[in-house]
């Protein structure tokens, strides 16, 4: 059976779980990860097909630190899950970066809490940081920031993050690897009489009826949250597909189309999703009046808007925030996250980016709203 979805992704993110990463707590799986890292580098490359784009999360930095400290048993501190954690940490940031660059590919550390992704400008210099390291065809390699975060860390729960970051970077599609060939209709190692599910739709409630908690003293998480994870990357209109990690091939055949693992499909069209997302999610702060080129440029050609093309300033906003773009007679054509701070944004009006330096000090962008982060107005 071949399925078009992650065929057609072109932005992917990969979650692995700790209990494949670490080999069941037994230390980080040198073969696995290689093998993860070269198809990667194969979906980067585009081999025998087109180029994607790749974002790593992945577990196992408590499993591989506990490993290193000599503990058998998982503490109860939250502290020293905190310490096992940035132990494990250096390790698993090593093999991920010894094995991409065998396949000739760069990588990048990166960790991320939950806040940092619910504060808006965090979430917009993540989401920069990402998307660069994406452009220049580095494989970001994200885990939890366990050591500043308390409630997280004693669930211990990537999938979450998985999804977050799939929202965070509008990924086409969601890969959950997992000891199970997918989501079975109960927990395989509790019920033996179990059936596959091959396909069902992101965010149907009789799935959450379905999944249980870990079946290892590895992973925490359990199908549960890999089933919410897949509700919530369908929230930006990413589908999601839980699968075998141990499967050979796995993700150079995922993208082929070849149907492995369960499917998740999101039901909402990406584009939909985000203009949901910013009409559900964000209040208005402020706007920025644009003259008539600029207004043509967002409304008529999709365009982003730069300072160049502003000729006033309304409001107390901050960076991440979201504001209205108006024409000249008061309509609002678009809103979107503004990339400078209202007082900023004052000083950049009808300047060109070359300029920017000299008036602030730095530059954050060139644009003042990206059209990636901008809805325009119904017309
Ligand atoms: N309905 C279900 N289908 C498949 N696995 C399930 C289900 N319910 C619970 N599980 C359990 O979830 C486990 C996977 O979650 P977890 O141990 O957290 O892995 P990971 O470390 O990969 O996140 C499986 O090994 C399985 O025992
Ligand atoms: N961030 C921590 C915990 C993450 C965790 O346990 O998640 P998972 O194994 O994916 O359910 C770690 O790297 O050990």
């Amino acid at each position: 059976m071949v399925s078009s979805v992650l065929r057609d992704a072109r932005r992917i993110v990969v979650k692995v779980g700790s209990s494949l990463v670490t080999n069941e707590g037994r230390g980080l799986d040198e073969t696995a990860i290689g093998e993860w890292s070269r198809q990667l580098a194969a979906l980067v490359r585009g081999d025998g097909g087109v180029p994607r784009e790749v974002v790593m999360v992945s577990s196992g930095a408590i499993a591989e630190g506990m490993k290193r400290l000599g503990w058998t048993t998982r503490p109860n501190e939250v502290h020293e899950l905190q310490a096992a954690a940035a132990v494990g940490q250096m390790g698993l940031a090593q093999m991920y970066e010894t094995k991409l660059r065998e396949q000739g590919m760069g990588s990048a550390q990166v960790l991320l809490t939950h806040a940092d992704l619910a504060d808006r400008e965090r979430y917009l210099n993540a989401r920069s940081t990402l998307l660069t390291l994406l452009r220049l065809g580095v494989v970001p390699v994200i885990n939890e920031n366990d050591t500043v975060v308390n409630d997280e860390i004693k669930f211990g729960d990537n999938d979450t993050l998985g999804a977050l970051v799939a929202n965070l970077v509008e990924a086409d599609a969601l890969i959950i690897l997992t000891d199970q060939k997918g989501l079975y209709t109960a927990d395989p190692r509790r019920d033996a009489s179990a059936q596959f599910v091959h396909e069902a739709k992101a965010g149907d409630p009789a799935l959450e009826a379905m999944a249980g908690g870990a079946g290892s003293s590895i992973g925490k998480g359990g199908m549960i949250t890999k089933i919410l994870a897949a509700k919530r990357a369908a929230g930006s209109g990413a589908s999601t597909v839980i699968a075998w990690g141990r499967e050979s091939d796995v993700l150079v055949r995922l993208v082929q189309g070849e149907a492995l693992g369960t499917l998740l499909v999101a039901q909402t069209q990406k584009k939909q999703a985000r203009k949901q997302w910013m009409a559900d999610h964000l209040q208005l702060r402020g706007s920025v009046v644009v003259d008539a080129g600029a207004a043509a440029k967002v409304r008529d050609e999709g365009k982003s808007l730069l300072p160049i093309g502003m000729t006033a300033v309304e409001g107390d906003f901050s960076r991440g925030d979201v504001i209205a773009v108006r024409d000249a007679s008061g309509t609002e054509i678009a809103r979107g996250l503004a990339n400078y701070a209202a007082a900023e944004a004052r000083m950049l009006c009808r300047k060109p980016s070359t300029e920017f330096e000299k008036l602030l000090g730095y530059v954050a962008e060139p644009e003042m709203v990206h059209r990636d982060n901008m809805v325009l107005a119904a017309s």
